[in-house]
């Protein structure tokens, strides 16, 4: 095992420059979890180096500080190892080839150590802390937990979930799994307060229950910065964006077998859908069982915002004049922001794509003036603490029922946005899209091009059961306004509001898939 004076020289001096300089610049920009894929990087800094020793290897958590050419710098955690030999299955851990002490071999991502992935999680149950060069890296944890064994099997066996995610999770047997925040931000981390929140409410064994935590504490900075979310793993049979897929997909081929004609099927407004109002033929081609899951879906998501505005500490809030303009200034600020990148990235997009980017582009005006009519919107509803990034891969299925999990919020904004009070209607809106997505994501493997009134008539009629089962749940809570005309207004701003953060979300970490936000935005504004 290399020692850790000799690993530790990597962090220093000449060895230090040469990864702030050549190495993390260009690794940096190809992790799924890197928020500044399409920002230019002016300067790069390791800020902190925390020596972490593991059972068979030495790690040290990074935390880099990266500014650009233009706009807020941003800070990330990289815990990385060194092996002589890489490991074949993960060569995108990989990060540079080194030679210190005598060895040659490589420095990689630790999360793919298993080593490491060990110590942190008996770093975490041991409750202590590690000191680094400019701060403390604090564990906590709930004693009264079973899991308090740190010589437990269950902590060595452990691996990285594979999953499109901007985090990195970690999975320990299927009892325990630590979710570790790539990007770093000072203030309370809403996945952790929102987590702790539901469980202590519901008293249900089967919610995400936290059981531990791993902040980070500056010399001299009052504001922690969470590190890591250890939370009870929640058995389930996936989540609902594979099983939503996978009933697209059978949906789509029904169609194709059945020769049926869309012509006669009718829609108007998708808050008037009920389960009566489906056509027959939808429901054969689409099956019984997954609307009766869109429903138990709807009912899930009220049932978490009855609990989110029951608590003394998430109390409701008015909207008020104030608040309406914050909100419009903020959605002016993302709609110029994110449609400036769309202009920048134009000469990149393949041509299939570039036709709705010219769309969208035209549509700026439009966006923005729907935005601004909520300035005047007179609301009667409530704004309360909702899940804020809610979507088919955030709820896991389980049987009969689905659980809802990852409170974090967009990955776009600040801490302190995402623990702003909203409209229950946004998390609502943002399911929507979802299943926007799913209709347009199911649809790439087909070359039937009569599929695409098909996929509509599922979104609307899917979309339009998991608001009335949400609705009927939420109907006499405080935060619902009782004007059906505030509820048709708010989703639209909402629902157009979502597509305009996908637009730049995707731009910035999976371009392949922008063309979804960009349909979304055309279909949504051209009728
Ligand atoms: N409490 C949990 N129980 C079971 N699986 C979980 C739990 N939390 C997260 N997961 C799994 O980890 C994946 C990523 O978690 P998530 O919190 O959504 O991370 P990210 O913020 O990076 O998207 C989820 O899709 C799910 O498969
Ligand atoms: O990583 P998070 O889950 O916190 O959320 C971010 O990434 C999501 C994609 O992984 C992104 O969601 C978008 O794509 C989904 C399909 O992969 C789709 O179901 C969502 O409706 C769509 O918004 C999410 O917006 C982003 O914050």
């Amino acid at each position: 095992m290399l020692s850790s004076k000799a690993f530790a020289d990597a962090f220093y001096g000449k060895s230090k420059t040469i990864l702030e300089k050549e190495i993390l610049p260009q690794y940096l920009p190809a992790c799924r979890w890197f928020a500044g894929k399409s920002r230019e990087i002016h300067e790069l800094e390791i800020f902190e180096d925390i020596l972490f020793n593991g059972i068979t290897s030495v790690a040290h958590i990074l935390m880099i500080r990266v500014s650009y050419q233009d706009g807020l710098p941003e800070r990330y955690m990289l815990p990385v190892s060194f092996t002589p030999a890489p490991d074949p299955d993960y060569p995108f851990a990989i990060i540079a080839k080194i030679k210190v002490g005598g060895e040659e071999g490589i420095i990689y991502d630790a999360t793919y150590d298993d080593s490491f992935r060990a110590a942190l999680l008996s770093f975490i149950i041991s409750g202590k802390s590690l000191n680094g060069s400019n701060g403390q890296l604090i564990a906590v944890y709930e004693r009264s937990s079973k899991y308090n064994d740190p010589s437990c099997d269950y902590i060595k066996s452990s691996q990285v979930i594979k999953t499109d995610q901007s985090n990195s999770s970690l999975l320990y047997e299927d009892k325990l799994i630590l979710k570790l925040f790539r990007k770093l931000d000072e203030g309370i981390n809403p996945d952790i307060e929102m987590v702790r929140f539901i469980y202590a409410s519901f008293h249900d064994e089967s919610i995400p229950f936290c059981m531990g935590f791993v902040e980070y504490r500056q010399t001299n900075h009052s504001e922690p910065i969470f590190i890591g979310n250890l939370q009870r793993y929640v058995k389930n049979e996936g989540d609902a964006w594979s099983f939503t897929i996978g009933n697209i997909t059978r949906y789509y081929e029904n169609v194709l077998s059945s020769e049926s004609s869309a012509s006669d099927i009718i829609t108007k407004n998708m808050l008037d859908v009920r389960y009566e109002t489906i056509p027959d033929i939808l429901i054969k081609l689409i099956g019984i069982r997954f609307i009766e899951m869109v429903a138990q879906l709807g009912k899930t998501t009220g049932e978490l915002h009855l609990t989110l505005a029951s608590h003394p500490d998430f109390t409701p809030e008015p909207f008020s004049t104030v608040y309406q303009r914050s909100l419009y200034q903020s959605m002016q600020n993302t709609t110029k922001r994110h449609f400036e990148l769309l202009r920048k990235s134009l000469n990149l997009l393949p041509d299939a794509v570039k036709e709705d980017a010219l769309n969208v582009l035209n549509y700026e005006k439009k966006v923005l003036r729907l935005f601004k009519s909520i300035v005047d919107m007179k609301l009667t509803s409530t704004r309360i603490r909702i899940h804020g990034d809610y979507h088919l891969g955030q709820v896991l299925c389980r049987g009969n029922d689905f659980v809802v999990i990852d409170f974090e919020g967009e990955p776009l904004l600040s801490l302190s946005e995402r623990r702003l009070k909203r409209s229950p209607l946004r998390d609502v809106a943002c399911m929507i899209r979802s299943f926007h997505y799913a209709s347009f994501s199911a649809l790439s493997v087909f070359t039937q091009l009569e599929l695409k009134t098909w996929a509509d008539l599922w979104y609307f009629y899917i979309s339009g059961i998991f608001i009335s089962s949400y609705m009927d749940k939420v109907k006499s809570a405080e935060f619902m306004s009782v004007e059906r005309a505030e509820i048709e207004g708010l989703l639209r701003i909402f629902l157009l509001e979502k597509a305009v953060y996908e637009l730049g979300y995707e731009l910035s970490n999976r371009p392949e898939w922008v063309s979804v936000p960009l349909k979304g935005i055309v279909d949504f504004l051209s009728v």
